[in-house]
Protein backbone atom coordinates (compact mmCIF):
# COMPACT_ATOMS: atom_id res chain seq x y z
CA UNK A 1 0.00 0.00 0.00
CA UNK A 2 1.14 3.53 -0.77
CA UNK A 3 2.18 5.69 2.20
CA UNK A 4 0.15 8.82 2.93
CA UNK A 5 4.20 10.08 2.20
CA UNK A 6 4.44 8.90 -1.29
CA UNK A 7 1.07 10.14 -2.35
CA UNK A 8 2.98 13.81 -1.96
CA UNK A 9 0.14 14.93 -0.21
CA UNK A 10 0.06 19.32 -0.32
CA UNK A 11 -2.88 21.99 0.80
CA UNK A 12 -4.33 22.34 -2.63
CA UNK A 13 -4.66 18.47 -3.30
CA UNK A 14 -6.55 18.10 0.24
CA UNK A 15 -8.38 20.94 -0.08
CA UNK A 16 -9.49 19.87 -3.28
CA UNK A 17 -9.94 16.42 -2.27
CA UNK A 18 -12.11 17.86 0.88
CA UNK A 19 -14.66 20.22 -1.22
CA UNK A 20 -14.93 18.20 -4.19
CA UNK A 21 -15.51 14.75 -1.72
CA UNK A 22 -18.13 16.99 0.03
CA UNK A 23 -19.77 18.46 -3.26
CA UNK A 24 -20.22 14.87 -4.56
CA UNK A 25 -21.17 13.10 -1.47
CA UNK A 26 -24.03 15.69 -1.36
CA UNK A 27 -24.71 15.56 -5.02
CA UNK A 28 -24.93 11.83 -4.84
CA UNK A 29 -27.11 11.74 -1.39
CA UNK A 30 -29.48 14.78 -3.38
CA UNK A 31 -29.72 12.53 -6.54
CA UNK A 32 -30.28 9.29 -4.43
CA UNK A 33 -32.78 10.91 -1.81
CA UNK A 34 -35.00 12.43 -4.48
CA UNK A 35 -34.98 9.74 -6.80
CA UNK A 36 -36.06 7.27 -4.03
CA UNK A 37 -38.74 10.26 -2.80
CA UNK A 38 -39.75 10.26 -6.60
CA UNK A 39 -39.82 6.50 -6.81
CA UNK A 40 -42.05 6.05 -3.70
CA UNK A 41 -44.40 8.93 -4.84
CA UNK A 42 -44.62 7.50 -8.32
CA UNK A 43 -45.28 3.51 -6.77
CA UNK A 44 -47.75 4.55 -4.19
CA UNK A 45 -49.43 7.09 -6.81
CA UNK A 46 -49.42 4.29 -9.81
CA UNK A 47 -51.04 1.84 -6.40
CA UNK A 48 -53.75 4.47 -5.86
CA UNK A 49 -54.74 4.57 -9.77
CA UNK A 50 -54.70 1.23 -10.64
CA UNK A 51 -57.02 0.68 -7.37
CA UNK A 52 -59.27 4.06 -8.39
CA UNK A 53 -59.43 2.13 -11.99
CA UNK A 54 -60.56 -1.28 -10.66
CA UNK A 55 -63.13 0.12 -8.75
CA UNK A 56 -64.29 2.19 -11.64
CA UNK A 57 -64.43 -1.26 -14.13
CA UNK A 58 -66.08 -3.19 -11.29
CA UNK A 59 -69.02 -0.04 -11.12
CA UNK A 60 -68.91 -0.17 -15.10
CA UNK A 61 -69.17 -4.05 -14.99
CA UNK A 62 -71.58 -4.22 -11.83
CA UNK A 63 -73.87 -1.52 -13.79
CA UNK A 64 -73.74 -4.11 -16.92
CA UNK A 65 -74.45 -7.36 -15.28
CA UNK A 66 -77.57 -4.95 -13.33
CA UNK A 67 -78.64 -3.95 -16.69
CA UNK A 68 -78.61 -6.99 -18.50
CA UNK A 69 -80.21 -8.96 -15.71
CA UNK A 70 -83.17 -5.89 -15.92
CA UNK A 71 -83.48 -6.85 -19.60
CA UNK A 72 -83.78 -10.36 -18.98
CA UNK A 73 -86.59 -9.47 -16.08
CA UNK A 74 -88.42 -7.03 -18.38
CA UNK A 75 -88.14 -10.14 -21.25
CA UNK A 76 -89.44 -12.62 -18.59
CA UNK A 77 -92.26 -10.63 -17.91
CA UNK A 78 -93.45 -10.63 -21.58
CA UNK A 79 -92.83 -14.02 -22.11
CA UNK A 80 -94.85 -14.78 -19.15
CA UNK A 81 -97.78 -14.01 -21.05
CA UNK A 82 -97.41 -15.06 -24.17
CA UNK A 83 -94.85 -17.97 -23.73
CA UNK A 84 -97.07 -20.35 -26.18
CA UNK A 85 -96.30 -17.94 -28.86
CA UNK A 86 -93.80 -18.95 -30.99
CA UNK A 87 -93.64 -15.52 -32.82
CA UNK A 88 -92.96 -13.42 -29.76
CA UNK A 89 -90.07 -16.29 -28.59
CA UNK A 90 -88.55 -15.49 -31.99
CA UNK A 91 -88.82 -11.55 -31.54
CA UNK A 92 -87.63 -11.59 -28.46
CA UNK A 93 -84.81 -13.47 -28.07
CA UNK A 94 -83.67 -11.59 -31.37
CA UNK A 95 -84.62 -7.98 -29.84
CA UNK A 96 -82.41 -8.65 -26.58
CA UNK A 97 -79.61 -10.01 -28.42
CA UNK A 98 -79.65 -6.98 -30.90
CA UNK A 99 -80.94 -3.95 -29.04
CA UNK A 100 -78.42 -3.67 -26.53
CA UNK A 101 -75.45 -5.86 -27.66
CA UNK A 102 -75.26 -7.75 -24.53
CA UNK A 103 -75.57 -10.39 -24.78
CA UNK A 104 -73.54 -13.07 -27.99
CA UNK A 105 -76.54 -15.27 -27.91
CA UNK A 106 -80.07 -15.38 -26.05
CA UNK A 107 -82.54 -18.20 -25.28
CA UNK A 108 -85.92 -19.10 -23.86
CA UNK A 109 -86.06 -22.85 -22.49
CA UNK A 110 -89.04 -24.44 -21.35
CA UNK A 111 -89.31 -26.09 -17.57
CA UNK A 112 -87.95 -29.56 -19.05
CA UNK A 113 -84.97 -27.73 -20.67
CA UNK A 114 -85.98 -27.61 -23.84
CA UNK A 115 -84.92 -24.48 -26.17
CA UNK A 116 -88.32 -22.36 -27.52
CA UNK A 117 -86.89 -19.87 -28.85
CA UNK A 118 -83.08 -18.81 -29.41
CA UNK A 119 -80.95 -15.85 -31.14
CA UNK A 120 -79.18 -16.61 -33.38
CA UNK A 121 -81.03 -19.02 -35.31
CA UNK A 122 -77.52 -20.70 -36.79
CA UNK A 123 -76.97 -22.10 -33.49
CA UNK A 124 -79.44 -24.80 -34.23
CA UNK A 125 -80.62 -26.00 -30.94
CA UNK A 126 -84.11 -25.18 -31.21
CA UNK A 127 -86.34 -28.59 -29.85
CA UNK A 128 -82.98 -29.51 -28.15
CA UNK A 129 -82.81 -30.29 -24.30
CA UNK A 130 -80.21 -28.06 -22.75
CA UNK A 131 -77.97 -29.50 -20.95
CA UNK A 132 -74.58 -26.93 -20.70
CA UNK A 133 -73.44 -26.23 -16.95
CA UNK A 134 -75.71 -22.80 -16.76
CA UNK A 135 -78.93 -24.54 -18.22
CA UNK A 136 -79.18 -27.02 -15.09
CA UNK A 137 -78.31 -24.38 -13.05
CA UNK A 138 -80.78 -22.43 -14.04
CA UNK A 139 -83.19 -24.88 -14.31
CA UNK A 140 -82.88 -26.06 -10.78
CA UNK A 141 -82.28 -22.62 -8.14
CA UNK A 142 -85.33 -20.76 -11.09
CA UNK A 143 -83.96 -17.72 -9.54
CA UNK A 144 -81.88 -14.62 -11.37
CA UNK A 145 -78.25 -16.04 -11.69
CA UNK A 146 -74.87 -15.70 -13.27
CA UNK A 147 -73.71 -19.15 -14.22
CA UNK A 148 -69.47 -19.80 -13.56
CA UNK A 149 -67.54 -20.20 -16.77
CA UNK A 150 -67.98 -23.08 -18.87
CA UNK A 151 -68.36 -24.66 -22.02
CA UNK A 152 -71.30 -24.02 -24.13
CA UNK A 153 -73.27 -26.77 -25.87
CA UNK A 154 -71.81 -24.81 -29.27
CA UNK A 155 -68.53 -25.23 -27.92
CA UNK A 156 -67.99 -21.60 -26.74
CA UNK A 157 -66.79 -20.45 -23.29
CA UNK A 158 -69.24 -18.70 -22.00
CA UNK A 159 -70.95 -17.40 -18.80
CA UNK A 160 -74.79 -17.67 -18.72
CA UNK A 161 -77.23 -14.99 -17.46
CA UNK A 162 -80.63 -16.34 -17.11
CA UNK A 163 -83.98 -15.22 -15.16
CA UNK A 164 -86.97 -17.48 -14.89
CA UNK A 165 -90.30 -17.56 -16.20
CA UNK A 166 -93.52 -17.86 -14.28
CA UNK A 167 -97.30 -17.40 -15.20
CA UNK A 168 -99.48 -15.12 -13.47
CA UNK A 169 -100.74 -18.41 -11.41
CA UNK A 170 -97.10 -18.17 -10.23
CA UNK A 171 -96.32 -21.56 -11.82
CA UNK A 172 -92.56 -21.81 -13.40
CA UNK A 173 -92.41 -21.93 -17.13
CA UNK A 174 -88.98 -21.88 -17.67
CA UNK A 175 -86.24 -19.45 -18.10
CA UNK A 176 -84.47 -16.54 -20.43
CA UNK A 177 -81.03 -16.62 -20.44
CA UNK A 178 -78.38 -14.80 -22.61
CA UNK A 179 -74.67 -15.79 -23.29
CA UNK A 180 -71.17 -13.82 -22.92
CA UNK A 181 -68.24 -15.79 -24.85
CA UNK A 182 -65.53 -14.84 -23.17
CA UNK A 183 -62.95 -15.86 -25.47
CA UNK A 184 -64.40 -13.69 -28.44
CA UNK A 185 -65.14 -10.28 -28.60
CA UNK A 186 -68.11 -8.94 -26.75
CA UNK A 187 -69.66 -6.38 -24.52
CA UNK A 188 -67.09 -7.95 -21.65
CA UNK A 189 -63.99 -7.19 -24.07
CA UNK A 190 -65.79 -3.65 -24.81
CA UNK A 191 -65.75 -3.25 -21.17
CA UNK A 192 -62.74 -3.68 -19.60
CA UNK A 193 -60.40 -3.16 -22.99
CA UNK A 194 -57.44 -0.71 -21.72
CA UNK A 195 -55.54 1.63 -23.66
CA UNK A 196 -52.36 1.55 -22.05
CA UNK A 197 -50.86 -1.91 -22.83
CA UNK A 198 -47.86 -0.57 -24.65
CA UNK A 199 -46.32 -0.16 -21.28
CA UNK A 200 -47.43 -3.90 -20.30
CA UNK A 201 -50.18 -2.89 -18.13
CA UNK A 202 -53.02 -4.88 -18.06
CA UNK A 203 -56.31 -5.83 -16.59
CA UNK A 204 -57.88 -9.22 -15.65
CA UNK A 205 -60.65 -10.69 -14.24
CA UNK A 206 -61.49 -13.84 -12.16
CA UNK A 207 -64.42 -15.30 -10.52
CA UNK A 208 -64.57 -17.40 -7.14
CA UNK A 209 -63.24 -20.68 -8.44
CA UNK A 210 -60.30 -18.37 -9.84
CA UNK A 211 -60.95 -18.89 -13.25
CA UNK A 212 -60.01 -16.32 -15.58
CA UNK A 213 -63.24 -14.46 -17.39
CA UNK A 214 -61.19 -11.76 -19.00
CA UNK A 215 -57.59 -11.40 -19.63
CA UNK A 216 -55.50 -9.98 -22.98
CA UNK A 217 -54.46 -12.78 -23.47
CA UNK A 218 -57.49 -14.95 -24.30
CA UNK A 219 -55.44 -18.61 -24.77
CA UNK A 220 -55.48 -18.09 -20.63
CA UNK A 221 -59.03 -17.06 -20.54
CA UNK A 222 -60.43 -20.52 -18.32
CA UNK A 223 -57.69 -20.81 -17.03
CA UNK A 224 -57.36 -21.31 -12.95
CA UNK A 225 -55.02 -19.15 -11.10
CA UNK A 226 -54.11 -20.31 -7.66
CA UNK A 227 -51.50 -18.93 -5.02
CA UNK A 228 -51.84 -15.23 -6.41
CA UNK A 229 -52.00 -13.35 -3.50
CA UNK A 230 -54.26 -10.53 -5.27
CA UNK A 231 -56.50 -12.79 -6.50
CA UNK A 232 -57.15 -14.42 -2.87
CA UNK A 233 -57.48 -10.74 -1.65
CA UNK A 234 -59.89 -9.82 -4.42
CA UNK A 235 -62.02 -12.89 -3.66
CA UNK A 236 -62.53 -12.37 -0.36
CA UNK A 237 -64.08 -9.17 -1.01
CA UNK A 238 -60.95 -6.73 -0.40
CA UNK A 239 -60.50 -3.76 -2.27
CA UNK A 240 -56.51 -2.42 -2.42
CA UNK A 241 -53.48 -2.17 -4.12
CA UNK A 242 -50.26 -4.60 -3.88
CA UNK A 243 -46.78 -4.97 -5.10
CA UNK A 244 -46.39 -9.03 -6.45
CA UNK A 245 -44.49 -10.74 -9.21
CA UNK A 246 -46.86 -12.01 -11.82
CA UNK A 247 -46.74 -15.43 -13.14
CA UNK A 248 -44.33 -14.35 -16.00
CA UNK A 249 -42.05 -13.34 -12.58
CA UNK A 250 -42.54 -9.76 -13.66
CA UNK A 251 -42.99 -7.39 -10.76
CA UNK A 252 -46.00 -5.86 -10.51
CA UNK A 253 -47.96 -3.11 -9.28
CA UNK A 254 -51.61 -3.83 -8.79
CA UNK A 255 -55.30 -2.30 -7.57
CA UNK A 256 -57.98 -4.67 -6.77
CA UNK A 257 -61.72 -4.01 -6.29
CA UNK A 258 -64.46 -7.21 -6.25
CA UNK A 259 -67.87 -6.97 -7.70
CA UNK A 260 -71.24 -6.86 -5.99
CA UNK A 261 -73.36 -8.27 -8.79
CA UNK A 262 -71.20 -11.69 -8.75
CA UNK A 263 -68.38 -13.19 -7.00
CA UNK A 264 -65.91 -11.72 -9.16
CA UNK A 265 -62.39 -9.03 -9.08
CA UNK A 266 -61.13 -7.19 -11.57
CA UNK A 267 -57.44 -6.60 -10.94
CA UNK A 268 -55.90 -3.64 -12.87
CA UNK A 269 -51.46 -3.99 -13.03
CA UNK A 270 -48.83 -2.46 -13.94
CA UNK A 271 -44.85 -3.93 -14.04
CA UNK A 272 -42.55 -1.80 -11.90
CA UNK A 273 -40.15 -1.75 -14.46
CA UNK A 274 -42.73 0.47 -16.69
CA UNK A 275 -43.76 2.36 -13.85
CA UNK A 276 -40.06 3.17 -12.87
CA UNK A 277 -39.01 4.21 -16.95
CA UNK A 278 -40.10 7.80 -16.70
CA UNK A 279 -38.03 8.28 -13.56
CA UNK A 280 -34.96 6.91 -15.34
CA UNK A 281 -35.36 9.84 -18.14
CA UNK A 282 -36.38 12.23 -15.55
CA UNK A 283 -33.30 11.45 -12.97
CA UNK A 284 -30.64 11.41 -16.16
CA UNK A 285 -32.52 14.31 -17.16
CA UNK A 286 -31.17 16.27 -13.61
CA UNK A 287 -27.94 14.71 -13.83
CA UNK A 288 -27.51 16.81 -17.36
CA UNK A 289 -29.12 19.87 -15.95
CA UNK A 290 -26.52 19.74 -13.14
CA UNK A 291 -23.84 19.02 -14.68
CA UNK A 292 -22.67 22.38 -16.10
CA UNK A 293 -23.17 23.85 -12.42
CA UNK A 294 -21.06 20.64 -11.02
CA UNK A 295 -17.98 21.41 -13.61
CA UNK A 296 -18.39 25.20 -12.64
CA UNK A 297 -18.46 24.38 -9.25
CA UNK A 298 -15.55 21.94 -9.71
CA UNK A 299 -13.51 24.81 -11.56
CA UNK A 300 -14.28 27.16 -8.63
CA UNK A 301 -12.91 25.23 -5.98
CA UNK A 302 -10.02 24.19 -8.24
CA UNK A 303 -9.78 28.17 -8.08
CA UNK A 304 -9.70 28.89 -4.53
CA UNK A 305 -7.89 26.02 -3.65
CA UNK A 306 -5.07 27.32 -5.87
CA UNK A 307 -5.40 30.69 -3.72
CA UNK A 308 -5.55 29.48 -0.75
CA UNK A 309 -2.62 27.05 -0.84
CA UNK A 310 -0.75 29.43 -3.31
CA UNK A 311 0.85 31.69 -0.47
CA UNK A 312 1.33 28.93 1.97
CA UNK A 313 2.93 27.26 -0.72
CA UNK A 314 5.80 30.25 -1.57
CA UNK A 315 6.32 30.61 2.28
CA UNK A 316 6.62 26.60 2.48
CA UNK A 317 9.85 27.22 -0.62
CA UNK A 318 11.16 30.14 1.01
CA UNK A 319 11.13 28.64 4.31
CA UNK A 320 13.93 25.75 2.67
CA UNK A 321 16.05 28.89 2.46
CA UNK A 322 15.83 30.81 5.85
CA UNK A 323 19.84 31.70 5.42
CA UNK A 324 19.76 32.93 2.04
CA UNK A 325 20.10 36.30 1.97
CA UNK A 326 16.92 36.82 -0.32
CA UNK A 327 14.79 35.50 1.50
CA UNK A 328 13.09 38.89 3.56
CA UNK A 329 12.59 39.87 -0.32
CA UNK A 330 10.91 36.76 -1.51
CA UNK A 331 8.56 36.82 1.72
CA UNK A 332 7.88 40.22 0.85
CA UNK A 333 6.46 39.11 -2.30
CA UNK A 334 4.10 36.34 -1.19
CA UNK A 335 0.78 37.83 -1.48
CA UNK A 336 -0.76 36.64 1.85
CA UNK A 337 -4.48 37.64 1.36
CA UNK A 338 -6.16 35.57 4.28
CA UNK A 339 -5.39 36.74 7.60
CA UNK A 340 -3.31 33.14 8.60
CA UNK A 341 -1.00 33.27 5.62
CA UNK A 342 -0.41 37.09 6.16
CA UNK A 343 0.79 36.17 10.07
CA UNK A 344 2.71 33.34 8.82
CA UNK A 345 4.36 36.00 7.04
CA UNK A 346 5.02 38.38 9.57
CA UNK A 347 6.31 35.47 12.03
CA UNK A 348 8.75 34.25 8.92
CA UNK A 349 9.97 37.91 8.21
CA UNK A 350 10.82 38.53 11.55
CA UNK A 351 12.39 34.98 12.30
CA UNK A 352 14.54 35.19 8.98
CA UNK A 353 15.14 39.20 10.07
CA UNK A 354 16.71 37.81 13.26
CA UNK A 355 17.96 34.75 12.14
CA UNK A 356 20.02 36.74 9.33
CA UNK A 357 21.25 38.62 12.09
CA UNK A 358 22.77 36.11 14.37
CA UNK A 359 24.32 34.24 10.77
CA UNK A 360 26.02 37.43 10.55
CA UNK A 361 27.44 38.40 13.71
CA UNK A 362 28.15 34.15 13.57
CA UNK A 363 29.58 34.43 10.41
CA UNK A 364 31.74 37.80 11.57
CA UNK A 365 32.84 35.98 14.79
CA UNK A 366 33.97 33.17 12.85
CA UNK A 367 36.00 35.23 11.01
CA UNK A 368 37.16 37.59 12.54
CA UNK A 369 40.16 38.32 15.52
CA UNK A 370 38.78 39.24 18.58
CA UNK A 371 41.06 41.37 19.66
CA UNK A 372 42.23 43.45 16.63
CA UNK A 373 38.61 43.55 14.61
CA UNK A 374 40.67 42.03 11.81
CA UNK A 375 40.14 39.08 9.73
CA UNK A 376 41.53 35.69 11.33
CA UNK A 377 43.34 32.91 10.08
CA UNK A 378 39.81 31.17 8.73
CA UNK A 379 39.25 34.13 6.62
CA UNK A 380 42.27 34.25 4.84
CA UNK A 381 42.49 30.90 4.02
CA UNK A 382 38.81 31.83 2.35
CA UNK A 383 40.16 34.77 0.86
CA UNK A 384 43.16 32.96 -0.64
CA UNK A 385 40.59 30.13 -1.92
CA UNK A 386 38.91 33.22 -3.48
CA UNK A 387 41.97 34.59 -5.46
CA UNK A 388 43.42 31.08 -6.42
CA UNK A 389 39.79 30.24 -8.34
CA UNK A 390 39.33 33.63 -9.73
CA UNK A 391 43.37 33.28 -11.09
CA UNK A 392 43.98 36.71 -8.84
CA UNK A 393 47.65 37.42 -8.75
CA UNK A 394 48.67 39.08 -5.04
CA UNK A 395 51.38 39.40 -2.97
CA UNK A 396 51.89 38.50 0.59
CA UNK A 397 53.48 40.15 3.77
CA UNK A 398 54.08 38.56 6.68
CA UNK A 399 54.67 41.00 9.15
CA UNK A 400 55.77 40.14 13.13
CA UNK A 401 56.89 42.71 16.05
CA UNK A 402 60.07 42.44 17.10
CA UNK A 403 60.95 41.41 20.74
CA UNK A 404 57.42 42.09 21.29
CA UNK A 405 57.77 39.46 24.38
CA UNK A 406 60.12 42.28 26.13
CA UNK A 407 56.79 44.57 25.77
CA UNK A 408 54.30 41.82 27.42
CA UNK A 409 57.38 41.04 30.15
CA UNK A 410 57.81 45.33 30.77
CA UNK A 411 54.12 46.37 30.34
CA UNK A 412 52.11 43.61 30.77
CA UNK A 413 49.68 41.70 28.98
CA UNK A 414 47.16 44.20 28.20
CA UNK A 415 49.14 46.89 27.27
CA UNK A 416 51.01 44.43 24.70
CA UNK A 417 46.99 44.08 23.69
CA UNK A 418 47.07 48.10 22.83
CA UNK A 419 50.12 47.81 20.86
CA UNK A 420 48.62 44.68 19.01
CA UNK A 421 45.52 46.48 18.62
CA UNK A 422 47.63 49.82 17.64
CA UNK A 423 50.01 47.71 14.71
CA UNK A 424 46.45 46.85 13.59
CA UNK A 425 45.29 50.07 12.99
CA UNK A 426 48.52 50.94 11.29
CA UNK A 427 48.29 48.35 9.19
CA UNK A 428 44.23 49.04 8.02
CA UNK A 429 45.55 52.48 6.82
CA UNK A 430 48.51 52.36 5.14
CA UNK A 431 46.77 49.48 3.08
CA UNK A 432 44.20 49.94 0.39
CA UNK A 433 40.67 49.33 0.77
CA UNK A 434 41.15 45.84 -1.68
CA UNK A 435 44.31 45.13 0.54
CA UNK A 436 43.48 41.87 3.06
CA UNK A 437 44.57 42.44 6.69
CA UNK A 438 44.71 39.06 9.05
CA UNK A 439 46.30 38.83 12.38
CA UNK A 440 46.85 34.68 12.34
CA UNK A 441 48.66 34.27 15.24
CA UNK A 442 49.82 35.98 18.52
CA UNK A 443 52.09 38.79 17.29
CA UNK A 444 51.86 37.96 13.46
CA UNK A 445 50.22 39.18 10.73
CA UNK A 446 48.99 38.85 7.11
CA UNK A 447 48.29 41.10 4.40
CA UNK A 448 47.15 40.10 0.81
CA UNK A 449 48.09 42.58 -1.67
CA UNK A 450 46.05 41.51 -4.44
CA UNK A 451 47.17 42.34 -8.38
CA UNK A 452 50.68 44.31 -7.07
CA UNK A 453 54.20 43.28 -8.16
CA UNK A 454 57.04 42.81 -5.82
CA UNK A 455 58.02 46.05 -6.09
CA UNK A 456 55.21 47.85 -5.51
CA UNK A 457 54.43 45.53 -2.41
CA UNK A 458 58.17 46.01 -1.03
CA UNK A 459 57.60 49.60 -1.22
CA UNK A 460 54.63 49.94 0.33
CA UNK A 461 56.03 47.37 3.45
CA UNK A 462 59.16 49.39 3.66
CA UNK A 463 56.16 52.65 4.18
CA UNK A 464 54.44 50.28 6.58
CA UNK A 465 57.44 49.79 8.58
CA UNK A 466 58.90 53.41 8.81
CA UNK A 467 54.95 54.42 9.85
CA UNK A 468 55.23 51.84 12.61
CA UNK A 469 58.59 52.69 13.76
CA UNK A 470 57.65 56.35 13.96
CA UNK A 471 54.54 55.83 15.82
CA UNK A 472 54.64 56.37 19.68
CA UNK A 473 52.25 54.19 21.25
CA UNK A 474 51.89 55.04 24.70
CA UNK A 475 52.94 53.92 27.21
CA UNK A 476 55.86 51.44 25.23
CA UNK A 477 56.69 54.17 23.28
CA UNK A 478 57.95 53.03 19.41
CA UNK A 479 57.72 49.67 18.80
CA UNK A 480 59.17 48.19 15.21
CA UNK A 481 58.33 45.25 12.78
CA UNK A 482 59.76 43.06 10.34
CA UNK A 483 58.27 41.64 7.03
CA UNK A 484 58.90 39.04 4.87
CA UNK A 485 57.42 39.49 1.09
CA UNK A 486 56.19 36.36 -1.37
CA UNK A 487 54.04 36.85 -4.05
CA UNK A 488 51.33 34.01 -6.36
CA UNK A 489 51.49 33.52 -9.08
CA UNK A 490 55.41 31.97 -8.37
CA UNK A 491 56.28 28.79 -10.49
CA UNK A 492 53.73 26.60 -9.98
CA UNK A 493 53.56 27.08 -6.54
CA UNK A 494 50.73 26.60 -4.13
CA UNK A 495 49.66 29.10 -2.25
CA UNK A 496 50.66 26.89 1.03
CA UNK A 497 54.14 27.27 0.14
CA UNK A 498 53.81 31.12 -1.03
CA UNK A 499 52.61 31.91 2.42
CA UNK A 500 56.12 29.32 3.39
CA UNK A 501 58.01 31.28 1.67
CA UNK A 502 56.75 35.16 3.06
CA UNK A 503 57.07 33.08 6.64
CA UNK A 504 61.27 32.53 5.78
CA UNK A 505 61.68 35.81 4.36
CA UNK A 506 60.54 37.36 7.81
CA UNK A 507 62.49 34.72 9.17
CA UNK A 508 65.38 35.96 7.47
CA UNK A 509 64.52 39.79 8.55
CA UNK A 510 64.32 38.72 11.72
CA UNK A 511 67.89 36.75 11.43
CA UNK A 512 69.57 39.93 9.99
CA UNK A 513 68.50 42.73 12.90
CA UNK A 514 64.91 42.83 12.72
CA UNK A 515 63.53 46.00 11.60
CA UNK A 516 63.33 45.34 8.07
CA UNK A 517 61.81 44.07 5.07
CA UNK A 518 62.98 40.77 3.22
CA UNK A 519 61.46 40.38 -0.21
CA UNK A 520 61.85 36.29 -1.26
CA UNK A 521 64.18 35.62 -3.73
CA UNK A 522 61.99 33.51 -6.36
CA UNK A 523 59.66 36.34 -6.28
CA UNK A 524 61.92 39.04 -7.25
CA UNK A 525 62.90 36.20 -10.21
CA UNK A 526 59.67 35.03 -11.17
CA UNK A 527 58.37 39.02 -11.43
CA UNK A 528 62.18 39.66 -13.40
CA UNK A 529 60.77 36.57 -15.87
CA UNK A 530 57.60 38.37 -16.58
CA UNK A 531 59.55 41.54 -17.00
CA UNK A 532 61.18 40.37 -19.83
N1 LIG B 1 49.66 40.94 24.84
C1 LIG B 1 49.62 39.87 24.06
N2 LIG B 1 50.70 39.13 23.88
C2 LIG B 1 50.69 38.06 23.07
C3 LIG B 1 49.52 37.66 22.43
N3 LIG B 1 49.81 36.54 21.68
C4 LIG B 1 51.12 36.27 21.87
N4 LIG B 1 51.69 37.19 22.72
C5 LIG B 1 53.01 37.25 23.16
O1 LIG B 1 53.87 37.55 22.09
C6 LIG B 1 55.15 37.15 22.47
C7 LIG B 1 55.88 36.52 21.33
O2 LIG B 1 57.22 36.33 21.76
P1 LIG B 1 58.28 35.67 20.88
O3 LIG B 1 57.64 34.56 20.05
O4 LIG B 1 59.36 35.20 21.77
O5 LIG B 1 58.76 36.76 19.95
P2 LIG B 1 59.36 38.22 20.21
O6 LIG B 1 59.48 38.44 21.63
O7 LIG B 1 58.48 39.16 19.45
O8 LIG B 1 60.71 38.11 19.51
P3 LIG B 1 61.05 38.13 17.99
O9 LIG B 1 59.80 37.80 17.25
O10 LIG B 1 62.03 37.12 17.78
O11 LIG B 1 61.45 39.51 17.66
C8 LIG B 1 54.97 36.24 23.67
O12 LIG B 1 55.39 36.95 24.86
C9 LIG B 1 53.51 36.00 23.74
O13 LIG B 1 53.05 35.83 25.06
C10 LIG B 1 48.35 38.43 22.64
O14 LIG B 1 47.31 38.17 22.15
N5 LIG B 1 48.48 39.56 23.49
Amino acid sequence: MRSLKNINLDLKKLILFLAISVTVITFLNGFYSSYQVQKQQLQSQTLKNHNAYAAKLVSATDRFLLAAQQQLAYSAKILAIQFNDANTLAQETQRLRLQTDSFNSTVVVDKDGVVLGLSPLSLKLKGQLLESDGAKQALAKKKPMISEPYISAAGNLIIFISHPIFNSQDEYLGYIGGTLYLKQKGILHDLLQVHFHKDGSYIYVVDKSRRLLYHPDVARIGEQVFGNPVIEAVLRGESGTRQLINSQNIAMLAGYAPLKSASWGIVTQRPLGATFAPLDGLMMNVLYRTLPVGLATFIFIWVLARLISQPLRQLAETAKTLDNPSTSQQLKQVRSWYYESSELRLAMLKGVGLLQNQIGLLQHEAQTDPLTGLHNRRSLEFMLDQLTLQQTSFTVLAIDIDFFKRVNDEFGHDIGDIVLQSLATIIVDVTRENDFVARTGGEEFIVILPNINAKSAYLLAERLRMRVSETIIEPVGSINISIGISGWPLMQLSVEDILKQADQALYKAKKTGRNRCIIDSQFIQSEFVEQQ
